[in-house]
């Protein structure tokens, strides 16, 4: 009775002291708004963060505000008043609040330097107003992406837990249990492992972490451009180098599907205005031609394998050591494969699988595509057969992923209820949630150490019980009396 007392108030649960932090991605296509929480007395243990959640903010992202900047702030408005209502009002002041812009601001920033500082200061403008403590809002680097990204997934997938006998199991075996990131933005796109061994070729490419008391060195490269929206940009540049008249015949659209493009937006931009000409027409009109193999040929030029100064290289002479373990692939990674079907973790698709499917759908016309698929934006789904073709160029013939090692990538779109991403991993370092040093834990829970001192009283008063009827039995037991 007194072990059920003790145990029954000892196991009340204590009131929740939840936190909050607030980060905004503020991505080339779009920006979303992430809520996340965490018990306030664990904060320093891994795993511990969740997103509770997540906001679409409605229109272009920040870098399509550049010709109207003052409205890129109050663009987050709608946003900010759902993480008011999220987040108990009392908690408002204390809960921390960032912004990070990704490629679409580097590339605005690359093509007009004030109207991306004038962007920058209205988003800035707005969260100062927000009744959130503001924690700054700037345009982060390539590097900095990948890198939290390869956090994100590796926090949310428990790699960093080294607590008691698993500690001693991973210096036993001394292997890299890390996943490896894969993130394909609309205008960047970030390749992020640990690699087998050190390799010091280019060490521009390599980021050191401590991370809960084990050290590791990252491979991280960002393609600028190499977003599949900007990917497509590229495409249509190079295409047009060739072209007599304005219309394009193009394999990468379905069959019926047309498009058209003004000619000098598309080379305003940076990822296209080396290939700036003069043209005796000012629009392209894009007619779809549902050719798959013909769409893995042309994608294939945007990817320069002549020539490499390193021991090996992914594409357009930038270093890439041998690939090492598993990769998570997340954002539009995600969103094509598994629009394609092609992400499941229960029946992983084969790559020639993969391949034929993408085919066979870019083969499919688009009046039959648009009915099938009604309730998908039309700017996604025109895009889905490239995007498919895309993804197999830069996995296979950039990063060379061949059908041996293809299983290794997992597509995923959420781990937990935390979206997979840079934003998580970027809030834990700026709050200081990742501990350098692992954090002094005995090796077993509470509740196993109680469970395990229980078992042995038992063991001891059964053997005290045992020897006592061996060596002292009772008169009645004894042989005879009966
Ligand atoms: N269900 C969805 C959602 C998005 N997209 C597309 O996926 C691409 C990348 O989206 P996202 O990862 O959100 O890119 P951003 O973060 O906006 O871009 P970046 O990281 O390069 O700044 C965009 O072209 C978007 O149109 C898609 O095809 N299907
Ligand atoms: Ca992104």
């Amino acid at each position: 009775i007194a072990l059920i007392a003790v145990a029954v108030t000892q196991n009340k649960p204590l009131p929740k002291n939840v936190k909050y932090g607030i980060v905004l991605d503020a991505g080339s296509s779009h920006t979303n708004l992430y809520v996340y929480e965490w018990p306030a007395e664990k904060e320093n243990n891994t795993g511990v963060v969740q997103q509770v959640e997540v906001c679409k903010v409605e229109g272009p992202g920040i870098s399509g505000y550049s010709h109207a900047t003052e409205k890129a702030g109050p663009s987050l408005a709608q946003c900010l008043r759902q993480a008011e209502e999220v987040i108990p009002s009392k908690q408002h002041q204390e809960t921390p609040i960032y912004l990070g812009a990704t490629a679409g601001m580097r590339l605005l920033s690359l093509e007009n330097k004030s109207a991306a500082d004038k962007v920058m200061s209205s988003v800035e403008k707005t969260l100062c107003s927000a009744p959130f403590s503001f924690q700054g809002a700037r345009i982060i680097s390539g590097q900095e992406e990948g890198a939290y990204g390869w956090i994100t997934i590796n926090y949310l997938l428990g790699n960093f837990k080294q607590s008691g006998w698993t500690k001693l199991l991973h210096s036993l075996k001394s292997i890299s249990e890390t996943s490896g990131a894969l993130d394909l933005g609309g205008a960047s796109t970030q390749i992020t492992f640990v690699p087998n061994e050190v390799y010091s070729e280019s060490p521009e490419n390599l980021l050191y972490f401590r991370l809960y008391g084990k050290d590791y060195i990252v491979y991280t490269h960002s393609f600028l451009c190499y977003g599949k929206d900007q990917a497509l940009q590229q495409k249509l540049a190079r295409d047009l180098q060739t072209m007599e008249n304005s219309s394009l015949l193009d394999p990468c659209f379905h069959q019926g599907y047309q498009r058209t493009i003004n000619i000098s937006e598309l080379f305003k931009n940076p990822c296209t205005s080396a290939k700036k000409k003069q043209f005796p027409f000012s629009q392209l009109y894009i007619q779809g031609e549902g050719d798959y193999q013909k769409c893995r040929r042309s994608i294939q030029k945007l990817f320069n394998k002549t020539n490499c100064p390193y021991s090996s290289c992914s594409f357009n002479g930038i270093y890439l050591p041998p690939l090492q373990g598993d990769f998570g692939a997340f954002s539009a990674f995600y969103f094509v494969m598994n629009f394609l079907n092609l992400s499941s973790e229960q029946s992983p698709v084969p790559l020639d699988k993969v391949a034929s499917t993408i085919e066979s759908f870019c083969a499919r016309p688009w009046h039959e595509v648009k009915t099938a698929y009604h309730q998908i934006k039309e700017k996604y789904l025109s895009e889905y057969c490239f995007s498919g073709a895309y993804i197999l160029s830069l996995l296979e013939n950039g990063y060379e992923f061949t059908e041996k090692n293809w299983h290794r990538i997992h597509f995923l779109g959420k781990i937990g209820s935390s979206d997979a991403g840079w934003t998580l991993g970027y809030m834990l370092n700026l709050t200081n949630m990742i501990s350098a040093e692992d954090p002094a834990m005995p090796p077993l829970s509470h509740g196993s150490y109680v469970g395990l001192m229980v078992l042995c009283s038992l063991v001891l008063v059964s053997v005290l019980l045992f020897a006592w009827l061996l060596f002292h039995k009772p008169k009645c037991l004894q042989k005879g009396i009966v």
